[in-house]
């Protein structure tokens, strides 16, 4: 199917806009301009475009309609009427935006292979590992994940997992325009709950896991997984790869209605499953079956938990339709996702890794394996984001110290909660997890200092709960700040003595 490029198809008009919207939209103004294209953030208002002025946390978007028009907004979305602009009222314009901003740009998913991964743990590594074996099978494509928007015209900073509406359909038809075949992208809980992905559609939704988290924003779990479970509706998806190893994902199975496949990597009673997992140092093996004869797979990926997102993988593949033995071969070949079990290495004589792990269901899967690389100590750097469920802080400290033997606790990014009463709540359930030696270094950099040093030949050292992340947030502040260079540093300066 072809997507109209809004330079050269007849520019949308307003009233078009309205009648989409049914009998509930009121328009004030005329109806007769010329929509080009449609934005929510006034900053980025071009001429032509739709303002979608939109209640916020801290501020409504009704403020912002005098920038908005004098950038050259032909007209507003609102909850609310205004005379700076013509402007459409309807009652919940976060949910009217996403397919309306699809209708402007075309409704570009419907020309692609969208693949939407979802869950607590994994998004990010799937969908590398989607578009690793997309790439090997000799299909074009896109990516977006909390990382990077990664197109034709290159890559860019991610600054949420799941881009707003105006921002995911623009891509997507900038994706089309440039005739990528798939795009393998992170769905999150809030991109589904606040809307942002109606009006896409996906040839394929992935479900990872669902474990505690986010509940500072749903409510209780059994929201977090009903906004999960958007993504498999009807007419949003057309096919399902679910991971059965959870009883989220296995109630998502057995309810489902659209075509599914499962996958599990403890049961071989899914259509795609592992046997015969081996993590070491230098990889991660598995003998894969459900596509065809069992298939010996060896991912350059560090962990078993990278065994759960092949599989995730492969299985929405083969759902798909996509050759098998070339996309495993793609995925057997990605070397690294970046703030996932990356190795950080100046020479010294113990392992080092950043890593994204921020949840107790990540650190339980991620610490055996760290463990089984040492006969020596596991030494963890743990802290806990602000403005997240607080309910988290103590099982984090706790679990970190189950399994490591020694915790040093230090900040994340405490954004406007109180950064000692944050490393209060880590230290105190690491104190109450373990035998594990507990101590408590605020400065991050000075923490993962502490760590090397403390660090002897054969020991691991890993640096937990940021990842990727380059912004350290204290209040409105921010400060670059790369996990990944900061171990660097302490490394090289621990080897110049
Ligand atoms: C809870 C949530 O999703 N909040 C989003 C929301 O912020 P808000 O309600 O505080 O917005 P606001 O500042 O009150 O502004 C209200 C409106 O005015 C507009 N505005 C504001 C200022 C201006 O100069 N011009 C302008 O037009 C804003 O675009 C907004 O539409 O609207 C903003 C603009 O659209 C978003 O940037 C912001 O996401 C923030 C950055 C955020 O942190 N979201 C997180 C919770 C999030 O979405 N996370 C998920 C999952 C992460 C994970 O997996 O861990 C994600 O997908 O990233």
């Amino acid at each position: 199917m072809s997507v109209d490029c809004p330079r050269c198809t007849p520019p949308k008009l307003l009233r078009e806009m309205v009648r989409r919207l049914g009998c509930s939209a009121t328009l004030s103004g005329s109806g007769e301009a010329a929509v080009t294209g449609i934005s929510q953030d006034s900053r980025l208002v071009r001429a032509g475009d739709v303002y979608a002025a939109l209640p916020g946390r801290h501020r409504h978007g009704i403020e912002f309609a005098v920038e908005a028009a004098a950038r050259g907004a032909v007209a507003m979305l609102s909850d609310r009427g205004s005379d700076i602009l013509p402007t459409i009222v309807v009652d919940d314009p976060r949910r009217a935006l996403g397919p309306l901003a699809a209708w402007v740009y075309g409704n570009p998913s419907e020309a692609l292979d969208v693949y939407g991964v979802t869950g607590t743990n994994g998004k990010t590594s799937t969908a590398y590992l989607l578009d690793a074996g997309l790439r090997a099978a000799g299909v074009g494509t896109g990516m977006m994940t909390g990382i990077a928007v990664r197109g034709p015209n290159g890559s860019r900073t991610a600054t949420r997992t799941t881009p707003e509406a105006c921002e995911l359909q623009q891509t997507l038809a900038a994706f089309a325009e440039h005739r990528i075949g798939a795009v393998a992208m992170e769905v999150s809980s809030h991109g589904l709950a606040l809307h942002r992905i109606d009006g896409t559609s996906f040839r394929v939704g992935v479900f990872t896991n669902l474990a505690r988290d986010h509940l500072d924003f749903h409510p209780d779990m059994d929201a977090y997984f009903a906004a999960k479970a958007r993504l498999f509706e009807p007419g949003r998806c057309a096919a399902a790869a679910v991971g059965v190893d959870d009883e989220f994902g296995r109630r998502l199975a057995a309810t489902v209605t659209v075509p599914r496949v499962t996958f599990s990597s403890r049961t071989t009673a899914a259509d795609f499953s592992a046997s015969a997992v081996h993590a070491d140092e230098g990889g991660t093996s598995f003998t894969l079956h459900g596509a065809g004869a069992p298939k010996p797979v060896r991912l350059r990926l560090l962990g078993v938990h990278q065994v759960d997102n092949a599989l995730a993988a492969i299985a929405a593949l083969a759902v798909r339709g996509v050759d098998l033995d070339s996309a495993v071969a793609g995925i057997e070949n990605l070397d690294t996702v970046p703030g996932r079990l990356e190795v950080v290495d100046a020479g010294q004589a113990f392992l080092a890794f950043v890593d994204y792990m921020h949840n107790t269901a990540g650190q339980r899967r991620l610490f055996p394996y760290l463990r089984s690389l040492t006969r020596g100590r596991v030494i963890a750097v743990v802290g806990a984001t602000g403005e997240r469920d607080p309910g988290k802080r103590v099982p984090l400290g706790a679990t970190a110290a189950r399994f490591a033997d020694t915790v040093i606790v230090t900040d994340e990014s405490p954004y406007s909660d109180d950064a000692q009463r944050l490393r209060e709540d880590v230290a105190r359930g690491a104190r109450s997890g373990g035998d594990a030696e507990v101590l408590v270094v605020p400065d991050r950099a000075e923490a993962i200092v502490a760590a090397v040093t403390l660090a002897s030949p054969g020991d691991v050292v890993v640096v937990a709960g940021r990842g990727h992340d380059r912004v350290q947030a204290y209040g409105p502040r921010r400060r670059v700040f790369d996990d990944r260079i900061a171990l660097q540093e302490a490394l090289q300066r621990l080897a110049a003595g």
